[in-house]
C-alpha cells in the first residue's frame, strides 16, 4: 500500500479540501445511503476535484465495509481524490494490532485513515473512563501502527475547542501523541458546534503557534457558524478543512462544502479545486441532493437557484448597468445563473431585464414599460404572482409591446363564447364533473362536452375535444403540474384562488397563472394562457 497524495489542484498537498459527506453527512437524520449511493457520491466529489473523500467507518457499519470492498475491487476509480477510512483508536487496554476495529481500517485498503480521538479531559475520564496517559497511548499506538502499515493518518481531535478551554494541557497532549507518532494532520473538531468565529480563530492561531503541527478544522453547525468558523480557521492557519455536501451532518449539520469552497476560491483566492472545478459547484451540489433524496435548498449560498435571484426593483436598475453591482461574484464562476424576478417589487429596470431573458425587447419603449409595470403591480396586489409564471408574464409583456402587431395575440387560436361546469353527486356516491365549452376556432362555432374526475379536468377535456381537430399540436401538450393556493382575502372580502399550471410539450415546460375568486375560473385563465403561449411559439410570433 503506497501513500496517496491528494488532488492535482494548484495547491496540491499544501491545502486539503476534505469531504466527509459519506460519514458525517450520513449522520444527518433522514439520510440513508446504500453502498451504491455512496459510490455515486464519491464519483461526483472526485469529478469536482476534492482532495480527500471520507467513505465511512469500515468494520462498524456493514454498508461502509461493502463500500470500501467494492471500491477496492475497482468500482471506484478515483482520478483526483484519495479515499479515506474513518474509525476510532484502539480500545483501552488493548493492542492496536489486535483491535478488530483498527484491523478493519487496514482491511478497507483505503490509503488514508482518519482516527477519531477524544481530546477533552471530561470525555476521557467520563466517557472513555481512562486516564490521560492511556488516552494518549491509545492515540500513539494506533497512529504508529497504521503509519507502519503504510497508511497516511489524520487525527480528528474530538471536542477539541471545548476541551482546550477546559484543560488545554490535556488537549495538547492528545495532539502531541498523534503528531509525534506520525499523524500528518491534527484536526481540531468543534464537535458540539458551539463555537463562534473570532474565538475559534484565536484558538487555532494559538495552537498553531504553540505546537507547530499541521492543523485541520472540522466544524459542526449548531451555531449556524460552521462555514464562517471553517473559513476563519483557514485564515488563522488551518490547511486542511473538512466539510460535507450541502452541509449535511449530525444534528444541525456540518460546514457546507459548496459555501466553504466558494469562499476559499472566490474570496481568498485559494485554488483548492483543479482548474474548472469551481464552475461545477452548483451542478454537483444539486446532483448530491438528489442522491441524498433531499430537495435542494434554493436559498443555499453560491449554489442555490435563488442565490443570484433579484426581486427588488432597485437592484434590477443597477444590474441593468452592470450585473456585478448587485452580485458579490459572477454567478457563472460557481456554475450558477442570475435571475430577475418580476413581482410587485419590480420597477421598469426589472421588467426590461426580465423581458430580455424572455426574448421581449422593451428597451427604448418607455411607455410600454411603464404600463407593464403598473399592470404587474396592480395584478400582484390582487393576488397574481408572476414570480413562478414566466409564460403568463411573457404574454403580458408581449401584449404591451407588440399589441395589435402580434398575429397570435391579435388573432388568438380560439375564443371562448361560454363554458359551464356541473357537479353530479350520484346516488351511488360517485361524484362526476361535466363541462361544456362553446368556442370559436378556425372560423367555426364548436360546442363540446366532456366528463372528468373534477371540474378542471372536465373543462380541460371539453376544451381539448373542441380544439383538437383544428390545432394539430394540441395532442403533444399536456398538464405537467397543477398547484392551487387559496389566498386570504382582505377583511370583508372573499378569499382569492391562485392557480399555477405547468404545461409541457415533451421538449419544454412553461408555467402560467390564473387568479379569481372562483377556482374553476382561475384554472381556466391559467389553461388559456398555457395554450396561447404554445401557439405563440408554434407561430414563432
Ligand atoms: C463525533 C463523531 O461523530 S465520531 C463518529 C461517530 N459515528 C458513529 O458512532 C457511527 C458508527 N458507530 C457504531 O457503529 C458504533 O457506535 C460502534 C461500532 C463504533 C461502537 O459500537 P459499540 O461497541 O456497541 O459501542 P457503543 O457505541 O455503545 O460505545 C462506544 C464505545 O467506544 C468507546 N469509544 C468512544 N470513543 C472512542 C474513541 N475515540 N476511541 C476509542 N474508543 C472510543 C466508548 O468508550 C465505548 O466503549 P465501551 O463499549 O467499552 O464502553
Ligand atoms: C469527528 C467529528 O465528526 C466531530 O468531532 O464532530
Amino acid at each position: 500500500m503506497t501513500r496517496k497524495e491528494p488532488a492535482d489542484t494548484p495547491l496540491g498537498d499544501e491545502f486539503h479540501l476534505y469531504d466527509t459527506t459519506l460519514r458525517d453527512g450520513a449522520q444527518r437524520e433522514g439520510i440513508s445511503y446504500s453502498a451504491t449511493d455512496k459510490l455515486a457520491v464519491a464519483r461526483l466529489l472526485d469529478e469536482l476535484g476534492v482532495g480527500f473523500i471520507e467513505g465511512g467507518w469500515p468494520g462498524a457499519l456493514p454498508k461502509d465495509t461493502e463500500f470500501f470492498a467494492r471500491a477496492a475491487k475497482g468500482e471506484l476509480a478515483l482520478k483526483h481524490a484519495a479515499l479515506v477510512a474513518f474509525g476510532a483508536t484502539r480500545k483501552a487496554g488493548a493492542k492496536a494490532s489486535e483491535d478488530k476495529q483498527v484491523r478493519a481500517l487496514l482491511d478497507s485498503q483505503a490509503p488514508v485513515v482518519t482516527l477519531v480521538a477524544k481530546s477533552d479531559l471530561r470525555h476521557i475520564e467520563r466517557a472513555l473512563r481512562v486516564d490521560v496517559d492511556e488516552a494518549c497511548a491509545m492515540v500513539r499506538d494506533t497512529v504508529s501502527f497504521l503509519v507502519g502499515e503504510g497508511r497516511r493518518v489524520f487525527l480528528d481531535a474530538e471536542h477539541f475547542f471545548d476541551g482546550y478551554a477546559y484543560d488545554p494541557d490535556t488537549s495538547l497532549r492528545v495532539l502531541d501523541a498523534a503528531a509525534t507518532a506520525g499523524a500528518d494532520v491534527v484536526v481540531l473538531c468543534d464537535t458540539n458546534g458551539g463555537q463562534l468565529p473570532l474565538g475559534l480563530a484565536e484558538t487555532v492561531r494559538a495552537v498553531g503557534e504553540r505546537t507547530g503541527f499541521r492543523l485541520g478544522i472540522h466544524c459542526q453547525d449548531d451555531t449556524s457558524c460552521a462555514v464562517a468558523n471553517s473559513v476563519a480557521a483557514v485564515q488563522a492557519g488551518a490547511t486542511h478543512v473538512q466539510c460535507t455536501a450541502n452541509g449535511y451532518g449530525e444534528r444541525a449539520g456540518n460546514a457546507d462544502l459548496f459555501a466553504v469552497t466558494g469562499n476559499l476560491v472566490t474570496k481568498l483566492g485559494m485554488e483548492v479545486l483543479p482548474t474548472g472545478g469551481a464552475a461545477e459547484l452548483s451542478r454537483v451540489s444539486h446532483a448530491l441532493a438528489e442522491i441524498a433524496n433531499i430537495a435542494p435548498d434554493t436559498h443555499q449560498a453560491y449554489v442555490g437557484s435563488s442565490a443570484f435571484a433579484h426581486k427588488a426593483g432597485l437592484h434590477a436598475s443597477a444590474i441593468k448597468v452592470d450585473p456585478l453591482l448587485y452580485n458579490h461574484i459572477d454567478p457563472a464562476s460557481v456554475g450558477n445563473d442570475m435571475r430577475v424576478l418580476v413581482t410587485e417589487m419590480a420597477g421598469r429596470a426589472s421588467l426590461e431585464l426580465k423581458g430580455r431573458e424572455l426574448g421581449v425587447d422593451l428597451a427604448g419603449q418607455p411607455e410600454a414599460l411603464t404600463s407593464a409595470v403598473n399592470k404587474v403591480k396592480r395584478l400582484e396586489a390582487g393576488g397574481w404572482s408572476f414570480e413562478a409564471a414566466d409564460a403568463s408574464l411573457e404574454l403580458l409583456l408581449r401584449r404591451e409591446v407588440d399589441g395589435p402587431q402580434n398575429r397570435v395575440l391579435d388573432n388568438p387560436p380560439f375564443e371562448l363564447e361560454s363554458y359551464r361546469v356541473v357537479l353530479d353527486h350520484r346516488s351511488d356516491g360517485e361524484v362526476v364533473s361535466e363541462a361544456t365549452v362553446k368556442v370559436h376556432v378556425a372560423g367555426k362555432r364548436v360546442i363540446a362536452t366532456a366528463e372528468g374526475n373534477g371540474p378542471v379536468h372536465a373543462l380541460d377535456a371539453a376544451l381539448r375535444q373542441a380544439l383538437s381537430p383544428y390545432l394539430s399540436w394540441l395532442d403533444t401538450v399536456e398538464l405537467a403540474d397543477y398547484k392551487v393556493r387559496i389566498l386570504p382575502g382582505h377583511p370583508g372580502t372573499d378569499a382569492v384562488t391562485r392557480v399555477l399550471v405547468e404545461t409541457t410539450d415533451g421538449s419544454r415546460e412553461w408555467t402560467t397563472v390564473g387568479v379569481h375568486g372562483n377556482i374553476v375560473e382561475a384554472s381556466w385563465l391559467a389553461l388559456c394562457d398555457a395554450l396561447v403561449h404554445k401557439s405563440l411559439s408554434v407561430a414563432g410570433a
